[in-house]
């Protein structure tokens, strides 16, 4: 039975909103320097990705194309299936366009090795990653993710975007998902 009160589904905050606004702030900078005199195109991947993609962008102090991708691995559980389906395509044709793929977490590495190459076969000009979180421990494949927010240990992480079973998007702070919840 699901509660309103999620505090008890929680065994501790990893980084407050404070501390996200302020490491997307120093994100910003890099990426206004690395990408000065060029366009810029972010691409969200949904759904996880909302929060990131809307402090990120707002931020950002220069003009900005933004469009949406979204794919599924997880379902309902805390492992990844290893199979990423396109649930919604882009709109935008990506020839000459320098892409910014936009993330909440590289956890496996599936969903963005994936998501890399197969937006690599459209054209681009180039394709870099922003992820806000990244699990070190937890890589099945490596990722070159330019853009790093916090690198975070091996364990399911909710809030600012990311999920359990749809649930917790809505925290303000990335916190720990008690074990107790899943297994
Ligand atoms: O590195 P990986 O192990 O592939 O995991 C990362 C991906 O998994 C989650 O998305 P999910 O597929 O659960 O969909 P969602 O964004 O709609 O929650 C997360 O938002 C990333 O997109
Ligand atoms: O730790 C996580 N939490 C929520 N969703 C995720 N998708 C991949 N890893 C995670
Ligand atoms: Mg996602």
């Amino acid at each position: 039975m699901e509660s309103a009160d999620v505090a008890a589904d929680l065994s501790g905050v990893l980084h407050t909103e404070a501390e996200i606004r302020g490491r997307i702030a120093e994100l910003c900078r890099e990426i206004e320097r690395d990408y000065e005199g060029r366009d810029l195109l972010l691409i969200g991947v949904l759904k996880g990705a909302v929060m990131v993609m809307a402090d990120l962008s707002r931020e950002l102090k220069r003009d900005v194309d933004m469009d949406w991708m979204a794919v599924s691995s997880y379902g309902a559980g805390t492992q990844s299936s290893g199979v990423v389906r396109i649930v919604k395509d882009l709109d935008t044709d990506l020839s000459g366009r320098n892409v910014l793929i936009v993330e909440d977490i590289v956890d496996s590495g599936l969903t963005l090795s994936w998501l890399r190459a197969n937006l690599q076969t459209r054209g681009p000009a180039s394709v870099e990653i922003c992820a806000l979180l990244r699990k070190p421990e937890a890589a099945k494949v490596e990722i070159d993710a330019r853009y790093v927010g916090f690198e975070i240990p091996n364990e399911f992480v909710v809030g600012y975007g990311l999920d359990y079973a749809q649930r917790y998007r809505n925290l303000r702070d990335v916190a720990v998902l008690a074990p107790h919840i899943y297994s």
